[in-house]
């Protein structure tokens, strides 16, 4: 007998018990439900445990952790038209509505959705475009110029590198633009300018890394714009990095990226600040609440009720103190005190903001009852799995900013989502002001005419005066469908936000992309833009140079422990010679084994396992008593939410003696030195944490990392999961990996199917 679709996944191990129960209620409820529409159910869900928002049967192998040869997979079409036809699937016409109740998977295009997070998603899109529309107070905008002035100094005059001809005397400017006619408005794309010392031609490159460049995309000469058009202004400039360009490649210029930041951040509601670790984001951040306290003061209006936080209490720890370091040096610069007074300097887990409440995955603060904010913080915003950022969206208040921090090339979220690439496609790459920005910007970005034109694109007007802006961001793909990801479920194909079709998306999004975090021990910013670009062979090449200082290449080594045991245990074993809770956690946070997996030799699980064992060889009083489940200095990782705790899955604490001798469970409280305790075995579930996957570690750093990848290729290795892992190293980095595995990681992207791109430039 032949065995059916769902038959062969569940029996081959592809499925969960969970993906498996599904489909099979439904069979219970109509024996007569076609098996291709049973097994499509089932990868749907199986397609949320895996970080997508749905499934696209079309492409569905992809969604395996192997190929299987027993697998004969429907014709996509027959698929398709069998699911849209069933009781079990609705197929709304209309991305803002709610679909049909009585079923409960969703078709809309080619993904297939658990109905529930079809409306997450739509929840999601309908709630970041309520909140980008509200028009925020625009008055005295130009009344703000030498407070930004001051807050942004370095603001630079946008100049074309040097062309053929060097030397020349620069050509005349052009002349002042006029707006857009009516009807006729256009946002200004500017082409990216070679980079200083780049010949016209993208021809030899006289700096050092040549790789490093070669990498950028080709950069064309900005045309002069036609005859009878405008000539772009030059406040509209935003000198963008080139993909393969950023980090310490950037030029001079990229300070305006942050005081462009700030200032959009004054016209719109809805600003997405990314780039790497470092860049700035927080600082910027900071000076621009100094803005919106200076507005509000200058308008006689009461002070604005700013909320800092983070999806993890070590994000939001992180974020506060960066916070609290830019507004004591904003101080000592001479900015008033009445305006930094009236600014936080804590931050709160996303969790704790939305107010948790004991028992359900519910908050307290949602449309009904909103966030007492008018500007909420937001960072490591690529962590943020679509059900929270749904939730979050939701419970910003009419009228209320919403500022989102990320980096876009770390992992996505751990939980289904990578909202943030969604949210960035939909906004646009950042590169472009659009008129009504620029002309209302004008006061603050003082920036001189550009020599050479730019190029115009007509766009619609957005809600606020201006232009909708934008281009297409970046279309990472899942393996084996490299273009189908963040794509419109109704075409199977991305399309540029804001290209022309359709209202576009009116959320904003700047990019920076230099780096400022000077660590003189770690020189990780030419690794990490190797990795980040997917140049394998540049970054094994700085690997194996042995040049980039405490970075440390452990090449084909699968075990670290017989290797170097005798300095890691050294770290392990003082944990436990640790004299308060709070120093405890502020040793464990020196050095993490990071891996890609948990399972197999080189995975978290059993390295924890060998660490745990060699510990307990130790034979000194403090060793741990071999197989005990909990014991002084043991790091622990929390595996699951727990709202009752306010522990949540990924938070990381220590095992340490109380004044009384109690073994108890600290996590970091809100305050720093008041970590909270827990009786161990009241815990949710929790490991082990010597060792813990990098898709756990996103939101935290380390002293030292040990990134150790299996030794044969596996489909959760990508760029992004190894960029996430070197980051996470503030002082020293060891990476064990085989070139080939390296070389395999990094043709990957990690990727998510989602439509929540589409839905956003849907309007
Ligand atoms: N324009 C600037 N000029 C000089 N130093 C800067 C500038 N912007 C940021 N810095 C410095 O760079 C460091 C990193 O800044 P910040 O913490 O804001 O970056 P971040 O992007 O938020 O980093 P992370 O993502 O790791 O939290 C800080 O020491 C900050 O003072």
């Amino acid at each position: 007998m032949t065995r059916t679709l769902l038959d062969t996944l569940y029996r081959n191990g592809h499925l969960r018990t969970l993906d498996h129960a599904l489909a099979q209620s439904l069979r219970r409820l109509d024996p007569d439900t076609p098996d291709s529409v049973l097994a499509a159910a089932a990868l749907a869900s199986l397609a949320v445990s895996k970080g997508h928002a749905g499934v696209k049967p079309c492409n569905a192998r992809a969604l395996l952790d192997s190929d299987d040869a027993d697998i004969a997979w429907p014709h996509a079409d027959g698929w398709r038209t069998t699911l849209a036809a069933s009781r079990w699937v609705s197929t709304p016409d209309d991305p803002t509505r709610p679909a049909d109740t009585d079923a409960p998977l969703v078709l809309e295009g080619d993904l297939l959705y658990l109905r529930r997070y079809r409306e997450y998603e739509r929840a999601l899109a309908n709630g970041l475009h309520r909140i980008a529309s509200h028009a925020v107070p625009q008055t005295n905008i130009a009344a703000l110029a030498p407070l930004f002035a001051q807050l942004f100094p370095a603001t630079p005059i946008p100049t074309l590198p040097p062309q053929a001809g060097e030397g020349q005397k620069a050509p005349p400017a052009p002349p002042l633009p006029q707006l857009a006619q009516e009807g006729q408005k256009a946002a200004l794309a500017l082409p990216l300018p070679p980079l200083a010392g780049e010949g016209r031609d993208g021809g030899a490159l006289p700096t050092q890394d040549h790789r490093a460049r070669a990498a950028a995309p080709a950069l064309p000469l900005p045309s002069h714009a036609e005859e009878g058009q405008q000539q772009a202004p030059a406040q509209t400039l935003l000198r963008h990095a080139g993909e393969g360009a950023r980090g310490a490649e950037e030029g001079k210029a990229a300070d305006d990226h942050q005081a462009h930041a700030a200032a959009l951040a004054l016209r719109h509601a809805l600003l997405l600040v990314t780039g790497g670790p470092g860049t700035g984001k927080t600082t910027t951040v900071a000076r621009l609440l100094v803005l919106l306290a200076a507005q509000a003061r200058n308008t006689n209006a009461p002070a604005p009720r700013i909320a800092l936080a983070a999806p993890t209490g070590r994000a939001a720890e992180r974020m506060a103190e960066s916070v609290r370091n830019a507004l004591q040096s904003l101080a000592g610069g001479g900015i008033h005190a009445h305006l930094l007074d009236t600014l936080p300097t804590s931050g709160s887990t996303l969790h704790r903001l939305l107010g948790t409440l004991p028992d359900t995955p519910r908050f307290r603060h949602h449309a009904d009852n909103p966030l007492p904010f008018d500007v909420v913080v937001v960072d490591e915003a690529s962590m943020i799995d679509l059900p929270l950022m749904a939730k979050l969206v939701d419970a910003v208040a009419d009228g209320a900013r919403l500022i989102l921090l990320g980096d876009p090339d770390q992992l996505p979220s751990v939980e289904a989502g990578d909202v943030l690439a969604a949210i960035l496609q939909a906004a646009g790459d950042g590169s472009t002001l659009t008129p009504g920005d620029a002309e209302a910007l004008q006061p603050l970005l003082r920036t001189g005419p550009i020599p050479g034109g730019a190029s115009i694109r007509p766009h619609e007007d957005d809600g606020n005066g201006g232009d909708g802006g934008g281009v297409s961001g970046s279309d990472r793909g899942v393996e084996g469908d490299a273009t189908a990801t963040h794509t419109s479920p109704a075409s199977g194909r991305g399309r540029a936000a804001g290209a022309g079709e359709g209202p576009p998306f009116p959320g904003r999004r700047i990019h920076l992309a230099r780096g400022y975090r000077q660590s003189e021990s770690l020189q990780l910013a030419p690794l990490a833009a190797a990795v980040r670009e997917g140049d394998a062979r540049n970054a094994l090449a700085l690997l194996r140079s042995n040049t980039l200082s405490n970075v440390h290449f452990h090449e084909g080594l699968a075990d670290p422990l017989q290797a170097h045991g005798d300095r890691l245990l050294a770290h392990w074993r003082s944990l436990a010679q640790a004299e308060t809770p709070v120093e405890a956690l502020a040793r464990a946070s020196r050095l993490r084994v990071l891996t890609a997996v948990r399972d197999g030799p080189q995975g978290a699980r059993s390295l924890n396992a060998r660490i745990e064992a060699l510990l307990s060889e130790g034979g000194d009083a403090a060793a741990p008593r071999r197989g005990a489940r909990h014991f002084h200095g043991q790091p622990i990782i929390v595996t699951e939410n727990s709202y009752r705790h306010r522990l949540f899955n990924g938070d990381t604490g220590i095992l340490h003696r109380d004044a009384n001798g109690t073994l108890m469970a600290w996590f970091p409280g809100d305050e720093p030195r008041q970590p909270r305790a827990f009786h161990p075995a009241t815990l949710p579930a929790h490991d082990s944490a010597f060792a813990m996957t990098v898709h756990k570690a996103q939101g935290s750093e380390f002293d030292s990392v040990w990134l150790l990848l299996p030794t044969r290729d596996n489909r959760v290795l990508s760029r992004e999961l190894v960029y996430t892992g070197i980051t996470r190293a503030r002082r020293e980095l060891h990476l064990a990996a085989t070139g080939d595995v390296i070389r395999a990681a990094l043709s990957r992207h990690a990727s998510r199917w989602s439509g929540l791109a589409w839905r956003l430039s849907s309007g």
